[in-house]
C-alpha cells in the first residue's frame, strides 16, 4: 500500500506467534519491487477492546513506535475486510484510534505530543524544547539551526526555514542529524517552511528509512512545534513531497492526522527470511 506515496507493507500476522525479523525487513527492502519505508505488522490483539496489535518496522530493520501514514493503510485494509470504519489499535506507544470517512480519507488519532527533553529523548537537559541548541553547517553561518523537538511516540526535530525546503541537502544533513549524539534513540529530521499559519511545507529525513515521500508523525510534530512557537495555528495543511495531509492539535491535546491510503498489490512473504511472491494486482 502507500500512504501519500510512502511505501507501506501491511503484513497480516494474525493467528501466528512469530514476528517479522529485522533480517526479513532488510531483505525485502533490498529488492527494488518491494522497497518500502515501513512494515506495519498486524498481530492478534493483546488487550480486550482493541482490533489488533501493530508492530512497526523501518526499512533498516529497526522498530518505530509510531507511523501515521502506515496506520492509515492499516485502517483502510481492515475496513475493506471487515466493512466497519472505526478501529482501536495497540502499539508499543499505547492505544491509537483510526477512522475511515465516507470519501475514503482516513483520520488517525496519534495521541498526545510530549515535549520534555527526557521524553524525546535528548541526552542533555533542555528546559525549553521549542528551540534547542543544535546546528549544521559553518559555526558562524549555520545552514540549519535551533530546531523545535517533540515526541509523537517517536522522536522528531523540526528545523524552520524561510525559503524552499527543496533547496537544502537533506540527504547529506539528514544522516548526520539523525545520528547526532544529542539523540540517544536517533531522530526523525524535518525541514519546515511556514507559508501561512495554516499551511506548512515539509520535507523529512526519517530515522531508519531515509528521505521519504511523506512522514505522518513528522507532519504532526511540525504542526505542534509550529503552534507552540506561534508560527501556526492548531490546524494546518502540510504539503509533503507525496501530497497534502491535514493535522489538528485538539483542545484535549490529541493530534489527528487526515489523509489518503492506497492499495497497490498483494503477495506473500516469509517473515523470517523476507522471501516473497506476488499474487494479486490492484
Ligand atoms: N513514516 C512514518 C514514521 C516513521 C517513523 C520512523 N522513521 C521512526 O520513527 O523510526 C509516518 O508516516 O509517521
Amino acid at each position: 500500500m502507500n500512504g501519500l506515496g510512502n511505501q507501506i507493507i501491511v503484513a497480516d500476522m494474525r493467528g501466528r506467534a512469530d514476528r517479522v525479523t529485522p533480517e526479513a525487513a532488510i531483505a525485502v527492502n533490498a529488492m527494488p519491487e518491494t522497497r518500502f519505508d515501513q512494515i506495519m505488522a498486524i498481530h492478534d490483539p493483546k488487550t480486550p477492546g482493541t482490533a489488533a496489535y501493530i508492530e512497526i518496522i523501518n526499512s533498516d530493520g529497526s522498530r518505530a513506535q509510531a507511523c501515521g501514514n502506515g496506520m492509515r493503510c492499516v485502517v483502510q485494509m481492515l475496513s475493506a475486510e471487515q466493512g466497519r470504519q472505526r478501529f482501536t489499535f495497540e502499539t508499543v506507544a499505547g492505544l491509537l484510534f483510526g477512522e475511515e470517512a465516507e470519501d475514503g480519507t482516513i483520520t488517525v488519532d496519534m495521541g498526545t505530543p510530549k515535549f520534555a527533553w527526557y521524553d524525546i529523548p535528548l541526552t542533555e537537559e533542555f528546559a525549553d524544547t521549542r528551540y534547542i541548541e543544535l546546528q549544521i553547517g559553518p559555526i558562524d553561518a549555520p545552514v540549519l539551526h535551533s530546531p523545535a523537538v517533540a515526541s509523537m511516540g517517536n522522536p522528531h526535530a523540526t528545523f524552520w526555514v524561510a525559503d524552499d525546503v527543496g533547496s537544502y541537502a537533506l540527504d547529506r544533513f539528514g544522516p548526520l542529524l539523525e545520528n547526532h549524539p544529542l539523540f540517544p534513540e536517533r531522530c526523525n529530521i524535518s525541514i519546515a517552511q511556514v507559508i501561512r499559519p495554516d499551511h506548512i511545507i515539509l520535507r523529512t529525513w526519517e530515522r531508519g528509512a531515509g528521505l521519504t515521500q511523506a512522514c505522518g508523525t513528522a507532519a504532526c510534530a511540525a504542526l505542534v512545534n509550529g503552534a507552540r512557537t506561534r508560527r501556526t495555528g492548531r490546524k494546518a495543511t502540510l504539503t509533503l513531497p507525496g501530497g497534502d495531509l491535514v493535522v489538528e492539535w485538539l483542545d484535549n491535546d490529541h493530534v489527528t492526522l487526515t489523509g489518503p491510503a492506497e492499495f497497490e498489490w498483494r503477495g506473500f512473504f516469509d517473515p523470517a527470511t523476507g522471501a516473497w511472491t506476488r499474487s494479486e494486482a490492484a
